[in-house]
């Protein structure tokens, strides 16, 4: 099943992504299904190799067997050293989105037009300790930039506030890309992050392991909505 939504970036709309990282993995159709009917606009699926994170996830097998129980947007968030080697995997298992992280590799253009040949739209994700200007070099290559607001590897972190600057100073230059912010989202932190300017939104244990995965996907979006158009009527 070819995935839907292919078009999903480029407006820099709100966007919510659940990450299934902290769901129930045995059961991974089933939650997609679960996530993607509360409202969720697309799937953020972590994928980790062991060496570039101290933790392993699933490859490209899974992520073709998920691709038959689901027409969802999945966007790969490619915690994995030398990512230039998953691209192949990746695309023919269904995936629509590619992001992978500028500390990975030491030809990050090559591996952005490597993505882009192999017909998905790419991201590239910097780390906490990464400064922001690392990305913008590519920022006019990619459909989005992901910034992270945990330590990559685990779920359930705190969200680092201090991440947010990188959010403001890419928002200032670049007034419709795709920002992405990833660890520690939920009802307690998207304000900041809206503010920030962030419009695509990963959130995997607040959304996930809440008893009403509805009720927090639509305060996440109301908020970023919020700050969307508070952000346009400023302008
Ligand atoms: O990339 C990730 C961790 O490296 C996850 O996407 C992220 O942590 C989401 O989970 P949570 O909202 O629970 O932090
Ligand atoms: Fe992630």
């Amino acid at each position: 099943m070819a995935g839907a939504g292919g078009g999903m970036l480029g407006s820099c709309s709100c966007k919510i992504g659940p990450s299934i990282l902290n769901a129930d993995l045995s059961n991974l159709a089933s939650e997609a299904r679960r996530l993607m009917d509360c409202g969720a606009d697309y799937l953020h699926l972590d994928v980790m190799d062991g060496h570039f994170v101290p933790n392993m996830t699933f490859g490209h097998p899974v992520v073709k067997s998920l691709r038959q129980h689901s027409d969802a947007f999945f966007d790969m968030h490619m915690m994995v050293a030398g990512p230039e080697q998953w691209i192949e995997g990746m695309r023919d298992a269904g995936a629509n989105l590619f992001t992978f992280h500028v500390e990975a590799t030491d030809d990050v253009k090559g591996c952005i037009r490597k993505v882009k040949e192999a017909g998905m739209q790419v991201g590239i994700g910097l780390k906490p300790k990464t400064p922001v200007d690392v990305v913008f070099p590519y920022v006019e290559d990619v459909d989005m930039v992901l910034v992270m607001t945990v330590e990559p590897g685990f779920g359930g972190q705190k969200f680092m506030a201090d991440m947010m600057p990188k959010v403001q100073a890419l928002r200032a230059k670049y007034k419709s890309l795709d920002i992405e912010v990833d660890g520690g989202v939920g009802p307690s932190t998207i304000d900041l992050a809206a503010e920030a300017g962030a419009n695509m939104i990963v959130s995997g244990t607040a959304v996930v392991r809440s008893d009403n995965p509805r009720e927090v996907i639509g305060q996440l979006r109301g908020k970023v909505d919020e700050a969307i158009q508070k952000a346009n009527l400023e302008r």
